[in-house]
């Protein structure tokens, strides 16, 4: 039964339908932009942007450093979507409406997913301005029922129970990697498991040590639902996190993390994550199906 609350598969037809029609050529990648991240598609060329106010059924972005723009354009001569600026379910959106872009990106042609976000650390050995590409995540809200799969399956984006155990592509992660290092980045790049929190509240101590217990080495507040989404509907997913804080786990320990410290971090670590996110998009080779669906 479809509830007038669940998405349609029509209205995300809608919307890739009114971009198509805007834009010159179809992405073939979409990049997420976290808190403070969006300096990424000032990198694009031959760019399209839209408002998210503009687009017909498009939510719209309410936090500081989500500039609320999605900018269509080329970067290392591939055809690219960039969200300057995601929907958290905190800001109160159903699961389904935070979701909807990768929906719409895969009506679209898009092939591989790069979602960035803003996260704290609770893995000892990273610093803040660290980057965490994602190996896996923990999605708390999702293991409580708060799932953007949940309601009605359409199974023109993908099966009822999709497998999870490969959502982030070992390929790009271990691509990512290698950047990173010949960048000369080795000290600051790890790899780890993000765990998704509803927020908006940043952790208590007691939280932080049982997110810390459960195998999480940062913390946030998107991504997950993202990620769960696009490999559903079969999209090859890549993440990466900047460390914008230590999340505190000892009473002792002074946690000054704010929304507006966040955004600091991401101001000045923007051009480190630029340089990998434009050189792992340089570096993807498009597999052989990818090329059929795409000639
Ligand atoms: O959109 P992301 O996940 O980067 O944003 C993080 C989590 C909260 O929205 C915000 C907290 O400062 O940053
Ligand atoms: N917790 C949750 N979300 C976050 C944090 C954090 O410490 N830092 C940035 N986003």
């Amino acid at each position: 039964m479809q509830n007038k609350d669940d998405f349609r598969y029509e209205d995300c037809e809608e919307t890739a339908r009114w971009l198509l029609d805007r834009v010159q050529s179809p992405p073939v990648i979409a990049i997420i932009c976290g808190s403070g991240l969006g300096l990424l598609a000032d990198t694009l060329t031959d760019i399209k942007t839209f408002d998210y106010v503009q687009i017909p059924h498009f939510p719209t972005s309410t936090v500081a450093g989500h500039s609320g723009q999605l900018v269509f354009g080329i970067l290392q001569g591939k055809s690219c979507v960039v969200m300057k600026g995601r929907f958290h379910v905190y800001e109160g959106y159903p699961l389904w409406k935070v979701t909807l872009p990768i929906r719409v990106f895969k009506l679209l042609g898009v092939k591989v997913l790069m979602v960035t976000n803003a996260a704290g650390s609770l893995c000892e050995t990273y610093s803040t301005g660290d980057l965490m590409i994602i190996r896996d995540h923990i999605n708390m809200p999702g293991l409580a029922a708060l799932n953007p799969l949940r309601g009605p399956n359409d199974e023109r984006f993908g099966p009822r129970f999709p497998s999870l155990w490969d959502t982030y592509d070992k390929d790009l992660r271990s691509t990512a990697l290698e950047i990173a290092r010949r960048l000369g980045h080795t000290d600051l790049i790890h790899e780890g498991v993000y765990c998704m929190v509803g927020g908006p509240n940043f952790e208590s101590v007691a939280e932080a040590r049982f997110l810390q217990r459960l195998g999480a080495d940062a913390v946030g507040m998107s991504t997950a639902p993202e990620a769960v989404v696009a490999k559903h509907c079969g999209m090859r997913v890549f993440g990466l996190s900047l460390i914008t804080n230590r999340v505190a786990q000892a009473y002792e320990m002074v946690d000054s993390v704010d929304h507006t410290s966040v955004l600091e971090v991401g101001k000045q670590r923007s051009n480190v994550l630029q340089e990998l996110v434009t050189e792992l998009v340089k570096s993807i080779n498009f597999k052989e199906e990818d090329k059929q669906e795409l000639a």
